[in-house]
């Protein structure tokens, strides 16, 4: 199977000891080697999943979501009017739109937009960096989440497109499984490598790949999914696909 992970520390994780060779993308290009058939499964931005339920189903047993303050995702505070975001967020931005009812501009240097915004939305590896350098913010997206809706707020999902073999399937949920596993009996190696990777201290990347981001899929999350596609205002289309005992 042909295989596409986010490319952000929040997935490493799930695929540094799997043994499998995804391609590595950005959320925006994850959707489109979906639709281009260049990859049969891949984490998405619940955002395009559940706006391309006619192509994919939802692989209900790793996703990656917080219960609190996320780390990766805040609005920074900035020196001039009105807000922008970095160009790779659909499911951060929607969230402070509707909450916050704020609209953003798009800009490409985050740094740069500090000087002219009031507030930037970063996420990602640049707003951990952001986030170890102690910039100031007006909001955590996840913080904010859960103290207004107070359930798991989900960025990305596990999908494959409709009719890929579930036996395959299975292999690669399986190999994900191992990873998380080997990464959670042992999780300083990795702590160590990201941290080097993205110049930053390790204390922030224990924090957030061990406090912030969550993987496992339950019923709550289900659940969370759900209040979230309302609040986004986003098509309740997406199947789940049963789980195999
Ligand atoms: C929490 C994060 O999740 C990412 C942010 C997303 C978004 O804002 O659209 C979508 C998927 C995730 O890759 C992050 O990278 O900061």
């Amino acid at each position: 199977m042909r295989i596409a992970r986010l490319k952000y520390a929040h997935s490493d994780p799930l695929f540094r000891y799997s043994g499998l060779n995804p391609v590595s993308v950005s959320n925006n290009e994850s959707i489109k080697l979906i639709l281009e058939e260049e990859v049969d499964v891949a984490f998405v931005p619940l955002t395009y999943a559940s706006q391309h339920c006619d192509v994919v189903n939802m692989v209900p047993y790793f996703a990656v979501y917080s219960r609190g303050p996320v780390l990766s995702a805040r609005l920074f505070k900035g020196s001039g009017k009105g807000y922008a975001a970095i160009e790779d967020t659909s499911v951060n931005a929607g969230v402070l739109s509707a909450l916050m009812g704020i609209s953003f501009e798009r800009v490409s240097d985050p740094y740069e937009a500090l000087r002219r915004y009031e507030g930037v939305l970063v996420i990602g590896d640049e707003a951990l960096r952001m986030t170890a350098l102690g910039l100031p913010y007006i909001t955590d997206v996840g913080e904010l989440w859960e103290r207004r809706i107070g359930k798991p707020l989900v960025y990305a999902v596990m999908v494959a497109r409709i009719g890929v073999s579930v036996g395959e399937l299975m292999s690669v949920v399986n190999a994900i499984k191992a990873s998380l596993n080997s990464f959670m009996s042992n999780p300083e190696p990795l702590i160590r490598e990201v941290a080097g990777r993205l110049n930053v201290p390790d204390w922030v990347i224990r924090d957030y790949l061990m406090k912030s981001i969550k993987y496992e899929v339950n019923d709550d999350v289900i659940d969370g999914i759900n209040t979230e596609l309302e609040v986004l205002k986003l098509h309740k289309c997406l199947r789940v696909l049963p789980r195999q005992q």
